[in-house]
């Protein structure tokens, strides 16, 4: 098997000839949540038992804050917040940019730089932003703060994260997997 995108591995490198962003008409206003994917999601629907039950909402720009109680459940060392619980956290986080310019994508890249120990029982404070489209790919960034960075000036930032998107037809990209979805019929609905 190869490794990377086509046999090469990825790199996270936002190009320079980068389209021009538009805010979506319909994306939520700042302060508002954004209501992006189901309430079956791992990352943020309320109705997924074993999800981290992010909480997201649309910021100024192209920006998104979100938060996360770091949970018993999601321990890895000693006290402390499971690496890979992260990375999920901020995929989520990130995966809701796009939305403010409009449409469903998924993730093509993920990378994530780990700077402290992460205890569990805090409040997890994510900052995400939206770097710029090309075509279908948008670049994303997030950092995570143990405190809110909107209130505490001197919020210490923990990790940060990078990924790549790629826009996507929703219907067509899940046509064969939707029936495996508990929450199937709530897309359907929506989709009309
Ligand atoms: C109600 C519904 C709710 C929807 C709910 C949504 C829930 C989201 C959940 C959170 C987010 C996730 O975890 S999503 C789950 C994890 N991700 C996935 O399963 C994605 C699996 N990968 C794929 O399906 C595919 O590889 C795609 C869609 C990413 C790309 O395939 P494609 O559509 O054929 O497009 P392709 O031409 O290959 O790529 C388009 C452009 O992106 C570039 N590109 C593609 N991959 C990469 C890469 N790894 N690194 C660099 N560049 C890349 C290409 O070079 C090209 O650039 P150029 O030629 O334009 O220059």
């Amino acid at each position: 098997m190869k490794i990377g995108y086509m046999g090469v591995t990825s790199t996270f490198v936002v190009p320079d000839d980068l389209d021009a962003l538009t805010r979506h008409p319909k994306a939520s206003q700042p302060g508002e949540p954004i209501n992006l994917h189901h309430t079956q999601c791992h990352g943020c629907g309320d109705d997924a038992p074993e999800g981290l039950h992010i909480k997201i909402f649309a910021g100024d720009g192209f920006t998104v804050r979100a938060r996360m109680l770091v949970e018993p459940r999601m321990e890895g060392g000693p006290g402390q917040i499971h690496g890979g619980i992260l990375a999920t956290a901020f995929d989520e986080v990130m995966s809701h940019l796009p939305l403010l310019v409009g449409g469903h994508c998924v993730t093509a890249h993920l990378q994530v730089d780990f700077a402290a120990g992460i205890p569990v029982g805090s409040t997890l404070y994510f900052e995400g932003r939206l770097l710029g489209r090309q075509r279908r790919k948008l670049y994303t960034e997030v950092v995570a703060y143990l405190a809110d960075p909107l209130v505490d000036a001197g919020a210490e930032a923990v990790a940060s994260g990078r990924a790549l998107f790629v826009k996507i037809d929703s219907a067509r990209h899940y046509a064969e997997t939707l029936a495996n979805s508990k929450a199937a019929e709530q897309i359907s609905r929506r989709r009309g």
